[in-house]
């Protein structure tokens, strides 16, 4: 991977972001330049730079040495600026039409400077206006089959496999997941945070033994299958989108993981926007979400049966067992999802831009229910349908 090593780290400002622009020659000589810092997720900066004669831009984003969301007092390693920029690289190698370009990354300066993606929107911020982006699941459940396929011991030799899984070696941002995703919304953990109404509907979860038998298989699972190259942090904030392009951002979290976290994730935050929407206007999010099962298992079966490189790929019955098991696996990360992103450290917009404090609460308990239905039946879950089922079997 052709990342760099040339300056000391320190992080930029606006002007120095220009600065470093015009330094890497990324635009023609005496263009007028305009900086913003426009960075809203929970780590990094992110500067988008403009000509502003031509409008085309770039992007330079800097990891922080802690990260932003609470500040110098949670120290984060540099190196996932690293990480962020090979495992763009490795995903553009099988699906270039779905990640950004990388221009120029800087280990030292934690930088990766990318495509400027402006012309589509987050696609979190567009569902939440109601948009329905038809072609959303299709395309990132390609993204999804095919990184999976082509970075799992049936789809690379399998030595190389082992080097790339060492390459992607991330237990400071792993920590964070297991932290926040698998173990503190379940106990009493300063890190959560819900609204004091909440505060019933949260201690009968942490009271609840069979929940946490479940989650913590699931975060076992986490912790030890080194299945496929993750993204790792696949929700619809690490989307943009329009109606016919879809580009997967902020793979700082890449790891190899069990298969089915990324769909999970990606589950999740369609339900999450699902409990967000009056009951007339989810059928597109249920539709997304079949849909996605639907594109995962047909893409990954037609390149395992066409293109694997292991022996036993052809024994009746195996592919079947290992889509089996993805969409159980995924069906309880997408509630464990659901769960930390309505009680944990990090919400989602879509519940928390409820405006009506009754509407919120009422979406916010159908989500912890939902959650732990997710976790504890996932293995009687027999297909995406059983999402809806599960759906109104808790919306009171
Ligand atoms: N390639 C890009 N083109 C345009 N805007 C981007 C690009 N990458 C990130 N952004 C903007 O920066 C925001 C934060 O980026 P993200 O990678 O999610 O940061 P973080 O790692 O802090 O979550 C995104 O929500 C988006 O608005
Ligand atoms: C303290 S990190 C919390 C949360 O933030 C990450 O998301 P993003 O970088 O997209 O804002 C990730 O989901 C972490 O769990």
């Amino acid at each position: 991977m052709t990342t760099v090593q040339t300056s000391v780290y320190e992080p930029l400002t606006e002007p120095k972001a220009v600065a470093l622009a015009v330094r890497l020659g990324l635009f023609r000589d005496g263009a007028p330049l305009a900086c913003r810092e426009i960075g809203d997720g929970n780590l990094n900066l992110v500067f988008h730079i403009v000509d502003q004669e031509t409008k085309q831009g770039v992007i330079i984003k800097q990891a922080l040495p802690y990260a932003k969301v609470v500040g110098e007092s949670w120290p984060l390693t540099l190196k996932r600026a690293v990480i962020e920029s090979n495992a763009l690289r490795t995903f553009a190698s099988y699906v270039p039409q779905y990640v950004p370009k990388v221009y120029y990354s800087d280990e030292s300066l934690a930088i990766t400077v990318m495509e400027d993606l402006s012309r589509l929107q987050i696609a979190r911020k567009g569902l939440i206006e109601g948009k329905t982006y038809p072609l959303l699941s299709q395309h990132i459940d390609e993204f999804v089959a095919k990184t999976a396929f082509y970075t799992s011991d049936f789809g690379m030799n399998q030595q190389e496999k082992k080097k790339l899984a060492q390459s992607f070696v991330n237990p400071e941002l792993c920590k964070i997941t297991e932290d926040l995703v698998f173990t503190d919304p379940f106990f009493d953990h300063e890190t959560n945070n819900f609204e004091d109404e909440l505060r019933p509907d949260v201690e009968a979860l942490w009271r609840d033994d069979r929940l946490h038998l479940e989650a913590a298989k699931l975060k076992r699972k986490f912790l030890t299958e080194a299945d496929v190259l993750l993204h790792g942090d696949l929700h619809t904030g690490s989307i943009f989108a329009s109606d016919d392009e879809t580009k997967v951002i902020d793979p700082e979290f890449a790891f190899y993981g069990p298969i089915g976290f990324d769909l999970g994730q990606f589950f999740a935050n369609l339900l999450l926007n699902a409990l967000s929407r009056p009951e007339l206007e989810r059928q597109p999010l249920f539709d997304h979400i079949n849909r996605t099962w639907d594109v995962f298992a047909s893409v990954f079966s037609n390149l395992w049966r066409t293109e694997s490189v292991e022996t036993y790929a052809a024994t009746p019955g195996l592919l079947e067992d290992v889509l089996r098991h993805a969409f159980i696996d995924a069906v309880g990360f997408a509630g464990c999802e659901v769960i930390r992103r309505t009680i944990g450290l990090a919400h989602v917009a879509d519940l928390d831009g409820i405006e009506q404090k009754e509407v919120r609460l009422a979406a916010k308990r159908h989500a912890l229910r939902l959650g732990r239905r997710l976790i504890v039946e996932r293995a009687e879950l027999t297909g995406t349908d059983g999402f809806r089922r599960l759906f109104a079997e808790t919306e009171r």
